[in-house]
């Protein structure tokens, strides 16, 4: 294992971007983080993380579809890891622009290899790929030998990012890996995601804000981790003298129906799923207190209904340990957003 002292991380003000600065600072060394060029740069999740200003911390404009950038900004920085997190992470918004996420997660990763390759070759890269890769996969739980099938837009981007990092390290012997990462949530997670959308939703009702909340496909089954302990593997990978590409998951599935009751039961509303079709989602019927609704706006023309991983690999190798559980994952998530509601009200 070498320590990491330098530290590529692009994306920084997303959930995994800001959790892995966080992780790096905490251990000693340098942080260079890129953001949008014009976006905001520190980010609330920096902020709350109490990272924004940090003296190890420096921060760059990149766009990572633009090749000489990613070269220019390698070449300055010199790190000893880059982890690549920059890109379209919404599987839903894929679907509407299937070029942009191919551009944003594709090009951008033979973008940063290339710049690593020419720039810093004894860089170790580490990519944020997705289960996505998998598809609708005949098997479960799926691990690092699983056939690769995209079905999505999404998931074809990041196939192509993965299959990149592949190619790289086979053909220059490029120290690169792929973090096949499954649904991974936290207080930081971005809104247009499920579980957050979830535990906003939950702390506002909870809280007389608001009355329900619309959601797509409550059947779908994913395997959803605590984004922590996501990121410290992914650290552990760029540690290792050798690359390899690692399974990150919990190995428990759960529907978004149980993620939804998990959530509104931390904040001590107890749900009712009676009735069939889109009745059933008139909860506590009758009382006309309905929590949940279905919208067909929410539901994707592709949606696997079982992503879950066998993260044995990362276990043996990496130590890697799931430390949060389907209950403990929606109340840290419900108990931050009830926090963060009370506060917008003072
Ligand atoms: C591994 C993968 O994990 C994430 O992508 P995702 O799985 O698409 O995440 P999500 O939270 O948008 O959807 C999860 C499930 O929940 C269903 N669902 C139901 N109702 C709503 C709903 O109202 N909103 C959303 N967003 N999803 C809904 C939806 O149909 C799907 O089955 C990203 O990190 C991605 O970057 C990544 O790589």
């Amino acid at each position: 294992m070498n320590a990491i002292r330098r530290a590529l991380v692009t994306g920084i003000s997303g959930q995994d971007g800001a959790l892995l600065a966080a992780r790096l600072l905490a251990a000693g060394g340098e942080v260079v983080g890129t953001h949008r060029p014009g976006g905001d740069a520190a980010g609330w999740r920096l902020r709350e993380l109490g990272l924004a200003g940090h003296a190890r911390l420096r921060m760059a404009a990149l766009d990572p579809r633009d090749r000489d950038a990613c070269a220019r900004l390698v070449a300055a920085v010199q790190p000893d890891a880059v982890f690549h997190c920059a890109g379209q992470s919404r599987v839903a918004d894929s679907f509407r622009d299937p070029l942009g996420s191919a551009d944003a997660n594709g090009t951008s990763t033979l973008n940063l290899l290339e710049a690593v390759r020419a720039h810093a070759p004894a860089a170790h890269l580490v990519l944020a790929a997705s289960a996505e890769i998998f598809g609708a996969p005949a098997t479960a739980p799926q691990d690092e030998s699983t056939p690769l099938a995209a079905r999505t837009p999404y998931g074809l981007s990041k196939l192509h990012a993965h299959a990149a990092v592949g190619t790289w390290r086979a053909s220059y012997g490029l120290r690169a890996s792929s973090a096949i990462l499954f649904n991974h949530e936290s207080e930081l997670r971005d809104e247009a995601f499920v579980t957050r959308k979830l535990s906003r939703a939950v702390a506002r009702i909870a809280l007389g804000r608001a009355a329900d909340v619309a959601l797509g496909n409550l059947d779908a089954r994913r395997d959803f981790g605590y984004a922590p302990d996501y990121v410290a593997a992914m650290v552990a990978m760029a540690a290792r003298a050798e690359p390899g590409d690692y399974v990150l998951a919990t190995g428990v599935a759960a529907s978004i129906r149980d993620f939804a009751t998990a959530a509104f039961a931390a904040a001590g509303i107890a749900l009712d799923w009676t009735g069939d079709g889109l009745a059933e989602v008139g909860l506590e019927r009758g009382s006309g207190a309905a929590r949940v609704r279905v919208d067909a706006a929410f539901f994707r023309p592709v949606d696997a209904p079982l992503l879950v991983g066998d993260a044995g690999k990362a276990r043996r190798d990496l130590g890697f340990t799931p430390s949060v559980d389907l209950a403990g994952l929606a109340r840290r998530m419900v108990e931050a957003d009830l926090a963060r509601e009370r506060a917008a009200s003072t």
